[in-house]
């Protein structure tokens, strides 16, 4: 028997057909939807007269469009385009009878919070949504894939996608990680070393002692940004953590299928020698905690570095970080802690989960938001929200200076109210920093929840590990 990668097993396990160039039919196990990719979609299958092959198997929420601020519950959604998308989401969902969670319902979040925390999300599986972040799921040991909205008709109507499969790489990560080091500054450092391109055609496995020893919330952070990196998808293999994680979630198999399901998922790691086409490997202390000086995730740095010269780059790299500094407002040689802040946003599918929120309230402690930085906390989930109220976190960030918002996508982009004004500058825990991500203008810099928290103390990007 040929030695199997993780991802072989999985895909070999969910191929219905495949045609003689290798492009396959792939069973889906979970489909995922939000109000931005998916109405076309449902119109699509609406005009057919097609029913949702398997509703059951269906999952949808609005996110990205819903505001954030506290008295959403009683009010209208004033932009009328996010109100047409959200009532659309909530009316295909119920004329196709797929399991939906309204603005104002507790398990309302961002999509790739809410599919882990309700059980939605289980090892081996195959899982779409309309959603490049969909990666987020791999940490689980399964296969997610974004697909777009003609893909997410496709999945509606039949429960299958077509795609090639895609390589495999390793990346392995040695070791232990440093003190004030994360999940957060591991998936940038992978990225700043492969560049954005470097997973282009590969599905990415992320093994190694140090993503071992991470929590499933530190695992997803990892898994969410291997789209940053180019990838199809992240995966890490499934162990006793992610079983303990899933077990007893909402959605989760019970009684004797719980059983089976843990003897099926036992066998889900990648076989002794099996191949992959590309390794990289490196040893956690080499990584520090990072921020991103540019507008793209490679862009990432150190925070003990200083602003790079685009001559330092090659090709075309020099112009695109000559535009990058320019459009951030900063200056080669400049070092990363000189550079002031307007704005903390704590939060989205990266960040935007209860260890995200407990890492932010450890750094607080003791500790108040600088006056005059606008610092927001927006929970992933309306259970991620009420958790961290029940463990008394809220409060104390409240008293520390955050404002404690409504879950979902927020300041990750312009999609909703929260957004920057032109110039103003964030230090983000989301995933993308491209140009006006966070609002037209707006400056973003990505890094851990400590590090954001220990910026929110000082007003500047910070060493959290310097903090007095
Ligand atoms: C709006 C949606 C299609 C988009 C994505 O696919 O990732 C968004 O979630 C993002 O993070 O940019
Ligand atoms: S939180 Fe950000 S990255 Fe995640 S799904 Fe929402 S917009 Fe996309």
């Amino acid at each position: 028997m040929t030695a199997k990668t993780l991802y072989d097993k999985i895909w070999d396990a969910h191929v219905v057909h495949e045609a003689e160039d290798g492009t396959c039919l792939l069973y889906i196990d979970m489909h995922l939807t939000h109000e931005v990719t998916s109405a076309q979609a449902f119109e699509g299958l609406r005009m057919a007269g097609r029913p949702v092959r398997r509703p059951e198997l269906t999952v949808a929420v609005p996110d990205h469009n819903v505001p954030t601020d506290v008295g959403r519950a009683t009010g209208e959604i004033s932009d009328p385009e996010a109100k047409l998308q959200i009532d659309t989401l909530r009316k295909n969902a119920a004329d196709f009878g797929v399991t939906y969670f309204d603005v104002n319902d507790v398990r309302q979040g961002i999509v790739h919070i809410i599919g882990p925390e309700q059980g939605l999300t289980q090892p081996g599986m195959t899982i779409v949504c309309g959603d490049s972040h969909t990666a987020t799921h791999g940490a689980f040991g399964a296969l997610a894939h974004g697909i777009g909205t003609s893909e997410v008709e496709h999945v509606l109507a039949t429960q299958t996608l077509i795609q090639k499969k895609s390589k495999n790489m390793l990346v392995k990560v040695n070791g232990t990680l440093p003190l004030g080091v994360t999940a957060k500054d591991i998936t940038l450092t992978v990225i700043g070393k492969t560049g954005t391109a470097g997973g282009t055609g590969y599905v990415i496995e992320y093994a190694g002692e140090a993503i071992e020893s991470l929590s499933m919330e530190g695992r997803m952070t990892v898994c969410n940004m291997a789209i940053e990196g180019g990838a199809r998808a992240g995966l890490i293999a499934p162990d006793e953590k992610t079983f303990q994680y899933v077990m007893g979630r909402p959605y989760a198999p019970k009684g004797a299928a719980w059983e089976q399901a843990i003897a099926f998922w036992k066998t889900l790691k990648s076989d002794e020698g099996a191949h992959y086409d590309k390794v990289i490997e490196f040893d956690a202390s080499e990584i520090e905690p990072v921020v991103t000086w540019g507008t793209s995730p490679e862009d990432v740095l150190p925070i003990s570095a200083v602003v790079p010269s685009p001559d330092s780059f090659k090709g075309g790299k020099v112009s695109a970080a000559t535009r990058s500094l320019e459009y951030m407002g900063l200056k080669p040689g400049q070092a990363l802690k000189d550079i002031e802040i307007d704005t903390v946003f704590i939060g989205s599918c990266t960040n935007g989960r209860i260890e995200d929120l407990r890492e932010v309230a450890k750094v607080m402690e003791g500790r108040k938001v600088k006056d005059g930085i606008r610092a927001m906390i927006v929970p992933g989930s309306g259970l991620v929200r009420a958790q961290a109220e029940e463990e008394g976190i809220a409060q104390k960030l409240i008293d520390a200076g955050f404002e404690w918002r409504m879950a979902g996508c927020s300041m990750c982009l312009g999609m909703n109210p929260d957004q920057l004004k032109p110039g103003e500058r964030c230090a983000s825990t989301s995933n993308r920093n491209f140009e006006g991500r966070q609002g037209r203008g707006g400056r973003t810099h990505l890094l851990s929840p400590a590090m954001a928290a220990a910026a929110a103390v000082t007003g500047r990007l910070t060493d959290v590990r310097e903090l007095s």
